[in-house]
């Protein structure tokens, strides 16, 4: 399981479903690294620009998968807010709790009795298409091959 969320925090940091979903109206006016912001501007996150940062995410180059970047030692030592696909602070995502859960019990479930494997249908790269949330352009299509497991001598 541990392996698991850490290729689902990798999978997420990659391909943030919600990258529009971080915004706040300032309450004050301030200035945040030379950039003005008076009372009551609108202000988003650019959530894909933060996590292709090689300043948080380099070595190896951020366009890479690499689960390895969520070890408890290299979480420890980046910015609490360089992962932000379900926001940060007070009015996070209130759901983030049960969708990674959810997630992590259907991807071990799958994997327990199937191979997942690319096919000629695969669309590689994949691509992305913003709607109400970031989804991919056509549907992934995988092949999946029955694994033999035996379990107390019965074959699953
Ligand atoms: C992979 C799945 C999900 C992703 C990536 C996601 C992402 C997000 C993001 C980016 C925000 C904005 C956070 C912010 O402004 O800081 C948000 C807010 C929210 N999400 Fe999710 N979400 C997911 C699943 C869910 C689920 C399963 C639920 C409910 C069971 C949920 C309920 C909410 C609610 C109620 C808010 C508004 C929170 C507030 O304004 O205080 N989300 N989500």
């Amino acid at each position: 399981m541990q392996y698991l969320d850490m290729f689902l925090k990798e999978s997420l940091r990659l391909h943030p479903i919600a990258p529009f979903g971080p915004g706040r109206t300032a309450q004050e006016s301030s200035t945040v690294m030379g950039v003005h912001i008076p009372k009551g501007m609108k202000v988003r996150c650019d959530v894909y620009s933060i996590h292709m940062d090689p300043e948080h995410w380099g070595p190896p180059d951020p366009s890479l998968f690499c689960p390895e970047r969520f070890t408890a030692e290299r979480v420890a030592k980046r910015h609490p807010m360089a992962w932000l696909p379900f926001g940060a602070g007070p009015r996070n995502c209130i759901g983030m709790r049960f969708a990674l859960m959810e997630a992590k019990m259907t991807l071990a479930c799958l994997v327990k009795k199937f191979s997942v494997e690319t096919c000629a249908e695969t669309q590689i790269p994949l691509v992305h298409v913003a709607r109400c949330t970031v989804q991919p352009e056509k549907a992934v299509t995988v092949r999946l091959t029955r694994r033999h497991v035996v379990v107390n001598n019965t074959e699953e």
